[in-house]
């Protein structure tokens, strides 16, 4: 049986391995986009052609932006679309923009049209989670959802609440789920299974409990 955490524990355990034992998040974030990409290029059932990048201003967004830079500099055709307040962002995510806007990646905004697309990443919310999904960040949902193109989701598909299993207003159908470290409870419960699809659960170093580091 898969070790499965709450989104508490996953981010008590983000906090510990940055904080206490001094990993930087930006390290993190670059070994799971990394783990992420390679995880996209692993599935047969992606279709990489044309690929849109879903970012939120988080660092559930961050690690798309690193994805984006990832497949952009290994020659697949990207474009980021990134949903939320740029007031707002995390300094890791502020960080990855600029990685990508080195490269001159291109944008797009909400009234794109999905349908051109063959393969949508959703880097919208992960952990962060908090309450019911509305606005913007329903309309990306629900225009992914809507579309053709095959969803790969990072951590947590975007509006799955992490440890019911529950949809919190609207939810990514993810053919397939990156989750960091460990699955979180509610994405093994067999609700969850239309949302995430085939789940990948990537090492990156986060820290593993006293048990299993020989403390
Ligand atoms: N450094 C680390 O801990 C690592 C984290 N990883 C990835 O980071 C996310 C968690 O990132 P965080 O910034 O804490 O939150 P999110 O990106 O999930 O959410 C962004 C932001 O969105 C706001 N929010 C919450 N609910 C809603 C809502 N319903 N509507 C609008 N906005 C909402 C809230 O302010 C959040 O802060 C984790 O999942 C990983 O993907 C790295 O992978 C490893 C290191
Ligand atoms: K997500």
């Amino acid at each position: 049986m898969t070790h499965a955490i709450t989104v508490e524990e996953s981010r008590q355990l983000d906090a510990k391995t940055i904080n206490e034992i001094g990993i930087p998040s930006l390290v993190l974030m670059e070994r799971a986009g990394l783990k992420i990409y390679e995880n996209m290029l692993d599935n047969n059932n992606l279709d990489l052609d044309n690929i849109l990048i879903l970012a939120g201003t988080g660092n559930n967004g961050g690690d798309a932006l690193v994805v984006a830079r990832l497949l952009y500099t290994h020659g697949y055709k990207v474009h980021t679309l990134t949903v939320g307040n740029p007031a707002h962002a995390s300094d890791d995510h502020v960080t990855q923009a600029k990685i990508c806007d080195y490269y001159q990646i291109p944008k797009v905004f909400l009234d794109e049209k999905f349908d051109k697309y063959t393969t949508i990443v959703d880097g919208l919310f992960g952990s962060g989670l908090s309450r019911n999904v509305g606005g913007d960040f329903a309309t990306a949902i629900d225009k992914a959802n809507a579309a053709k193109a095959a969803i790969h989701a990072i951590d947590i598909p975007s509006g799955l609440n992490g440890d019911t299993g529950e949809v919190m207003g609207t939810a990514i159908k993810a053919t397939s789920t990156s989750t960091i470290a460990y699955p979180k409870v509610g994405m093994l419960k067999d609700a969850a299974k239309p949302y995430t699809g085939k789940l990948y659960v990537d090492d990156i170093g986060i820290y593993r409990g006293n048990q299993f580091e020989g403390e």
